[in-house]
């Protein structure tokens, strides 16, 4: 990608940016959020056109007026916001828009073809199963295998990891590595440094719209180098745990269970207790019944038999506004979905959970000029890049959204804060800001259910963490005594045999 530049109005996303990349590589983007990863990405898969500069591939000049002619040049892209139709099955989405669709689609020898597919790369996914009942674990999978089934040579990845779960994060590098020496080029988007130095082999790293500088991974010294070449300074990497006074339970959990529309058990007789100035984590293979759970919590489901306190309440059967009014904060695990309205500006997204107190609101009028400080203060906080308050939410970037999102919750001092996947889509320096200010809730005496594929940042943030395995709470260990190796044992169901046990 030869000088790109890219403009969205008065906003410049990309700035004579120049991107070469060799055959039969993985190459990461790296940058903080907004720097314009995702938009050069979209230009190279077709959806944006470029303000300037040219696409080369292969050496053949591209002008690339649509993601179809992308797909037809072999270049695929999975993108941080999936593009699944959730009323259709795997296999219908899969081959939607395909060329040789002939009249009676053959979903049958599709749907086997997509399975091989699947097995060859160890992805476990079932064709038949409709999209919304999918996990956002598995509806990645399916936007994954999607692009290898149309045959892309060229995958861009927009950060396909941040949906997974260790184990299956690894098991997409093994996908990764085997593309790769099948000649595939891979573009991978990631701001998890570790990952990076694993699996790619060089990096480019962007900063405000530009292009900073290409390295060699092998030429890395450690990931602090590759985070002060993100953000043109010294970024702090630590993060301090401070030892809080315990004080009285804020959530209780009495023997819950759920039941699903297909009379799934999907969790079982579940008890625990989250008290202030605490933070309790969940670990658990991504569908071991973590959203269930969280859902149960937060009102977007009822709990099918046991009781939910939160702050002595009995909050078992109160739809999710009640609950959120309780002194409850929730930074969901799908922020599309349960987080943000994307139609919305900024603005009106910060003040959703508000919007009836005082100040931003007196004698039930709306005071535009306290929800426009409220809402610059918290993007000054953390650092919200936008144009300003008044922008459409889905104009900024996946990172800045995700910010608003943590901002809002944050800033409301939740007594009991529920956090899935909190820095989720995050840059470094600013996946640390928010780790902070978990910590801070809990000093301010909150208390804290933190539920995290990222068993680094459950070791560093937790007092105790709980393992789920098949919706059942099988251990609860204090984080300080536990291992990596005990969660990840915990985790897959080896240690305790409960395995046998269920048997
Ligand atoms: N459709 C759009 N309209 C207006 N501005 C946009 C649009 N898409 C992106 N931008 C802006 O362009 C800039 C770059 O955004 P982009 O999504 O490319 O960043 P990114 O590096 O991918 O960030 P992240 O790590 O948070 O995903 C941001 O300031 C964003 O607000």
């Amino acid at each position: 990608m030869n000088h790109i530049s890219k403009q969205f109005g008065n906003v410049t996303a990309n700035k004579d940016v120049t991107l070469s990349i060799k055959k039969g590589e993985i190459h990461a983007l790296l940058g903080e959020n907004g720097a314009g990863k995702s938009t050069l990405m979209n230009i190279l898969y077709g959806m944006y056109r470029q303000t300037e500069g040219e696409i080369y591939l292969d050496g053949k000049k591209l002008n690339l007026s649509s993601p179809q002619n992308a797909i037809s040049n072999g270049i695929g892209m999975v993108h941080q916001h999936f593009m699944l139709i959730p009323a259709q099955s795997v296999i219908e989405n899969v081959v939607l828009g395909l060329k040789d669709n002939k009249t009676v689609l053959d979903l049958k020898s599709a749907a086997a073809k997509l399975k091989k597919l699947a097995e060859t790369f160890h992805m476990e996914i079932n064709p038949w199963e409709k999209v919304s009942n999918l996990s956002i674990g598995e509806q990645q999978r399916v936007e994954i295998l999607k692009a290898l089934f149309r045959g892309a040579r060229l995958l861009i990845l927009d950060e396909p990891t941040a949906v997974l779960t260790p184990q299956e994060a690894e098991a997409l590098f093994d996908v990764l590595r085997k593309l790769k020496i099948e000649g595939c080029t891979i573009i991978f988007i990631s701001h998890k440094l570790k990952e990076i130095m694993a699996v790619c082999d060089a990096c480019t790293v962007l900063r405000k719209g530009e292009t900073i500088k290409t390295i060699w991974v092998k030429d890395i010294v450690d990931t602090r180098e590759l985070a002060e070449l993100m953000v043109g300074k010294t970024v702090e990497l630590t993060i301090k745990k401070e030892k809080t006074e315990v004080g009285k339970p804020v959530l209780i959990l009495q023997n819950v269970s759920y039941q699903n529309k297909k009379k799934v058990q999907v969790l079982k007789d579940i008890s625990f207790q989250v008290h202030e100035g605490e933070i309790l984590g969940v670990c658990g293979v991504d569908g071991n019944g973590q959203s269930e759970l969280i859902h149960c919590i937060t009102g977007i489901k009822q709990a099918s038999k046991g009781i939910i306190m939160i702050n002595g309440t009995d909050t078992t059967r109160e739809k999710s506004r009640k609950i959120m009014s309780r002194g409850v904060a929730h930074i969901p695990e799908d922020r599309q979905k349960y987080g943000i309205v994307q139609e919305m500006s900024i603005k009106e997204n910060m003040i959703l959970m508000s919007y009836l107190h005082k100040p931003l609101s007196r004698f039930g009028f709306l005071q535009s000029k306290n929800i426009e400080n409220y809402t610059k203060r918290i993007c000054d906080e953390f650092e919200i890049k936008a144009q300003n308050t008044d922008e459409k939410i889905m104009n900024l970037s996946g990172g800045n959204q995700q910010k608003v999102v943590v901002g809002r919750e944050l800033s409301r001092n939740p007594k009991l804060l529920i956090a899935v996947h909190p820095d989720r889509g995050l840059d470094i320096g600013a996946a640390k800001y928010i780790q902070r200010e978990i910590i801070n809730t809990k000093k301010k005496g909150g208390g804290v259910l933190l539920v995290s594929s990222e068993l680094d940042e459950l070791m560093d943030l937790t007092d105790r963490i709980m393992v789920i395995y098949h919706g059942q709470i099988i251990e609860t260990v204090s984080t300080e005594k536990t291992s990596l190796k005990e969660l990840g044992e915990l985790m897959m169901g080896i240690k305790n045999n409960v395995e046998e046990k269920n048997a």
